[in-house]
Order: C-alpha cells, then structure tokens, then sequence
C-alpha cells in the first residue's frame, strides 16, 4: 500500500525541495496541484482530506487555514512553518532530540517541523542540558550566519535581483524578539531564552550556528572532553548528525555540509582558559527544512527513517 503525500505550498522554496526528495519513491504516491491552483482553497482542501499525510509548506497563517480545511480524522499533518512549533497538540519534529522522542513522533499525527536555526541550536544544547553539563538557568548565548533561501520566494529574489548589491554578511533580528526563540527555549529545557543573534550570508543555501560557552564559570566546570563525551554519545550511529573531528579543523566553512541533510558538530575550545566554541554546520533547506520533512514523513509512515535523504 502507498502512503499518499501532498504537499502544500508545494511550489516554494522549501515545497520543491522536498518534492525532489519524495521523486521515484514507490512507497508514495504524491498528490499533486497545478500550479495555477496553489492558493486555491477548494483544490487544496479536497488533495489535503485525501491525503494520509500533508506536508505544509507555507507561510504561518496559510498554514493555520490548511489545518483547518482537513475535516477528515485521519490526515496526518507535518508543518514546516512556525505556526504550531510550540502549539497544544503538536510533536516537535526533532527525532534526534532526546531519547524516546522519535517514538512519540511516530505516533503522532500533528508534527511541527523545527526552524533551521533550532536545530542546529538544539543538536548542541539538549544533550547538555538533559546531562546537567549546562545548568537549566544557564544564560546561553547563540549566534550565526545563514544562506538568504532561509526568507523564501521573498528573500531569495531580493539578493538575485539584477540591481540588487547585497551585503556579505548582514546580522538582523536585532530587536532580539525572532520567532525562533520560543521553540529553542522550550526543546533545549532552558529557563531563560538564549541570546540568538543571527546573520544573513550572501549565499543561497547553508549555516552556521554557534553557542560560545565559559566553561570554567559554570557550576563544575566542565572539561572540553565532557562536552565531547557527551554530544558523542548523544548521536553515535546517526546517519545525519555526527560530530566532527575538529582538530582537524581551521574553521568551518558555511558550505560544509553542501545540498545535503547531514547536520555537523563541531567542539572548539581552549583548555587553558576554559573557553568553548559549538558550532552545528548544516542546509538550511535540508535538515534545517526538506530534509526534516522528509525524515519525519519517513518516521510517520513507518518507512526507513533516511529513505529520500541526502546523506
Ligand atoms: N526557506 C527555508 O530555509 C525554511 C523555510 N521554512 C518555512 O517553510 C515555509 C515555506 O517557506 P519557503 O518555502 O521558504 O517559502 P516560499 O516563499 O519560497 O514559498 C511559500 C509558498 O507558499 C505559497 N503560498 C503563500 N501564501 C499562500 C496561501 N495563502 N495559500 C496557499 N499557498 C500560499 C506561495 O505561493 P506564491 O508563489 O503565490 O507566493 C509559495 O509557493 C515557511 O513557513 C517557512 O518559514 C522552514 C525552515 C527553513
Ligand atoms: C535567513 C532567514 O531569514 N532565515 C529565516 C529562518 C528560516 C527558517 O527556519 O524557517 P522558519 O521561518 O520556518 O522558521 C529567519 O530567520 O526568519
């Protein structure tokens, strides 16, 4: 039996993406609109209800009237909007996120697809906290820089418009109120919000994401082979998230995970003085979008979990 996929917003930035990962997957049979209908509501509600699992690829309140067109009690849903990351009732697509979430997942039928900064930010921090390593109230700090697909339709023909002269690097959200603070408190088990100072690339695609610690003041103290022992664990035998050898490393390049949906980490630091850098290098439209879409449509469906991925 095929497990039929819609995807709404099928047409954007992260809709295509993720359609170029379900192609030539027999195990799906994939509902598709004409492109002229992708706002239509009478043509989106009869693929949503006949669909086993939609995937939302809209803006939040374009995403809000989808999951109130469904009537049906059987669509399973997958937003990779904003809109429900921390809403009653919805699951946290992050399977890597703790022990037994991806199981919580599987049985779910509303998913919240996480933000590309999240997870990045999530990869690094939950292990930590769940260890005790970094105390809940623990002000964390999380900064970076991003490919500028990360805005969408809107962003990307900002930056390629012919008499467009974009900036090379260009920090924003600045009034420190980004919509991805919510969900990075909430998943990390943090009690504060962590300071996130993000930045736009001119690059399409890829990100940087980092949280600098002061080890040496934080209860304890933890070494650098905590930290590492620690996140080791947290992802050994993952197919999409590993940690780096860094020593190898002088720096770590936007693009180090290319079009790809591996997510990278890396562990920086300075013994002596008790200093670390996290670092999480990943797509920002692969596991920071489609290929998390993906992933978790993979988990819902009971199919095998990196099935469409590019690894
Ligand atoms: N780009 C990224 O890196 C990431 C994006 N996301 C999220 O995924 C979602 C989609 O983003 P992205 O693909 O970048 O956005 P795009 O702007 O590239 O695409 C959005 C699509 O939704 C369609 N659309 C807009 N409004 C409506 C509506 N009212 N009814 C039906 N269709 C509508 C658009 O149609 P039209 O062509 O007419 O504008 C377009 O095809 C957003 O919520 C975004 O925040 C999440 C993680 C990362
Ligand atoms: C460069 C850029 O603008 N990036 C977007 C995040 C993209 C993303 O993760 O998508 P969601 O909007 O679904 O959370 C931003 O910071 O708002």
């Amino acid at each position: 039996m095929t497990t039929k996929v819609f995807i709404d917003g099928g047409h954007g930035t992260t809709g295509i993406e993720i359609a170029e990962r379900l192609a030539g997957r027999p195990e799906l049979s994939l509902i598709a609109l004409d492109i002229e209908d992708r706002r239509n509501a009478a043509a989106r509600r009869d693929a949503l209800n006949a669909a086993d699992v939609v995937i939302l690829c809209l803006p939040d309140d374009a995403a809000r009237e989808s999951v109130a067109l469904i009537d049906n009690d059987h669509t399973r849903v997958i937003d990779a909007s904003t809109a429900h990351r921390v809403a009653d009732g919805w699951t946290y697509g992050f399977p890597e996120l703790e022990p037994g979430h991806r199981e919580r997942l599987a049985a779910s039928r509303y998913v919240a697809n996480p933000g590309c900064w999240p997870t990045g930010f999530l990869a690094l921090m939950r292990p930590l906290v769940l260890a005790g390593l970094i105390p809940a109230d623990w002000p964390v700090t999380v900064s970076g820089a991003s490919g500028y697909s990360g805005g969408g339709k809107t962003m990307i023909a900002d930056y390629e418009a012919s008499a467009a002269q974009p900036s090379a690097f260009r920090p924003y959200g600045l009034n420190l109120t980004h919509k991805h603070v919510p969900e990075m408190t909430r998943y990390s088990g943090l009690t504060h919000p962590p300071l996130f100072a993000p930045a736009v690339a001119n690059a399409y695609r890829g990100m940087i994401v980092e949280v600098p610690l002061q080890l040496r003041a934080m209860p304890g103290a933890p070494s650098l082979a905590d930290i590492h022992d620690v996140l080791a664990s947290a992802y050994a035998g993952s197919p999409i998230v590993t940690l780096e050898d860094s020593a190898a490393m002088s720096g770590v390049p936007l693009e180090y995970v290319g079009a790809s949906d591996r997510l990278a980490l890396f562990l920086f630091g300075n013994p002596d003085t008790g200093q670390a850098r996290l670092v999480a290098a990943l797509d920002n439209l692969g596991k920071g979008a489609a290929g998390a879409a993906v992933q978790n449509l993979n988990i819902l469906a009971g199919l095998p979990e990196t099935a469409g991925l590019r690894l």
